[in-house]
C-alpha cells in the first residue's frame, strides 16, 4: 500500500521541527490562534458527545477559511459512511482522525472509499495494549498514540490524560505518528523528550474550559515544542 501523506520530516531521519496538533477547534478564532500559532494540523470533532462537536454546517465554515497550509482534520467515532459522506461531501479536509474501535478492515475502507488519509488512534494504558498497534501499520498512513480512556468514559479521547510515555521507548513504527493524551504547554517538551515523537496532538491542555480554546495556551503549546532536540531513546 503507497503512503499517500507523509508529512516533512516525519520519516527517521528527516529531522525538522515537531509538528502540532491542535483538536477540538470550535471558532474562526480558534482556527486563527491555530494557524498564528505555527500548528501544523487543525482538528474537527464530528461527535456529540463531546463538548467540542461541531455541526457539519460549521466545521465547513471554518475549513473553507482556514489558511492554506493548515491541514483540516476531522476526528470521527466509529462514524457510519452516512456521516462520512455527509461530511467530506462539505468539508474541505486533509485527513480523517479515526478515534473509536474502528477495525483495521474498516480503516481500509474508510481510505479506500473517500481517497483521504487516514489516522488510526490507539489507546494506550499498558505495555500489552501496543501490541493492538502493529495491525494498523499495514493500512492507516498515521497511527496517533493516545492514553486508554478509563472505563465507562463518555468520551473515548480528549479527556486530558496522560499515559506512561517511557512505554514508547525504543519502540518504532513503519508509519508517521503522533503523541497524544494529556499533554499540555508544560509537559509536551519532556513528552516529546522520552518518546521521540515527531508530531503531538493536544486538546484539553490548551482550554480554559471544556471545548474552550485558549489562544495563549495555544501559543505556549507550540512554542515549548520549539526548543525540543532530537530524539533521545
Ligand atoms: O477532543 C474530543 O472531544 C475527543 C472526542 C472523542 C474522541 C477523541 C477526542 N479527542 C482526541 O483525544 C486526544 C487527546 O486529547 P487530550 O489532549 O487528552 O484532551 C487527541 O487526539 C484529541 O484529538
Amino acid at each position: 500500500m503507497p503512503v499517500r501523506f507523509v508529512a516533512p520530516g516525519q520519516l527517521p531521519g528527516q529531522g525538522g521541527a515537531v509538528r502540532a496538533k491542535i483538536c477540538g477547534l470550535r471558532s474562526a478564532g480558534d482556527v486563527a490562534a491555530v494557524a498564528e500559532a505555527g500548528a501544523a494540523y487543525a482538528g474537527f470533532v464530528f461527535f456529540p458527545k463531546s463538548p467540542r462537536n461541531l455541526s457539519i454546517d460549521e466545521a465547513a465554515a471554518l475549513a473553507i477559511e482556514a489558511p492554506v497550509g493548515l491541514a483540516k482534520v476531522a476526528l470521527v467515532v466509529d462514524a457510519s459512511d452516512d456521516l462520512l459522506d455527509a461530511i467530506t461531501a462539505r468539508v474541505p479536509l486533509d485527513m480523517i482522525q479515526l478515534h473509536g474501535a474502528e477495525s483495521p478492515g474498516r480503516v481500509a475502507d474508510v481510505r479506500a472509499r473517500y481517497g483521504l488519509p487516514v489516522m488510526k488512534a490507539i489507546g494506550i494504558a499498558e505495555a500489552s495494549d501496543l501490541e493492538g498497534l502493529a495491525q494498523y501499520e499495514a493500512v492507516a498512513d498515521q497511527i496517533l498514540v493516545d492514553a486508554k480512556p478509563p472505563k465507562n468514559a463518555d468520551l473515548p479521547g480528549g479527556n486530558g490524560l496522560a499515559f506512561d510515555w517511557r512505554l514508547l521507548q525504543g519502540r518504532q513504527w513503519r508509519r508517521p505518528w503522533m503523541l497524544a493524551g494529556g499533554l499540555t504547554p508544560k509537559n509536551v517538551a519532556e513528552a516529546v523528550r522520552l518518546t521521540g515523537a515527531r508530531q503531538v496532538d493536544v486538546s484539553s491542555g490548551v482550554e480554559a474550559s471544556p471545548g474552550c480554546k485558549d489562544p495563549a495556551l495555544i501559543a505556549a503549546f507550540t512554542a515549548a515544542l520549539a526548543h525540543t532536540g532530537a530524539p533521545k531513546l
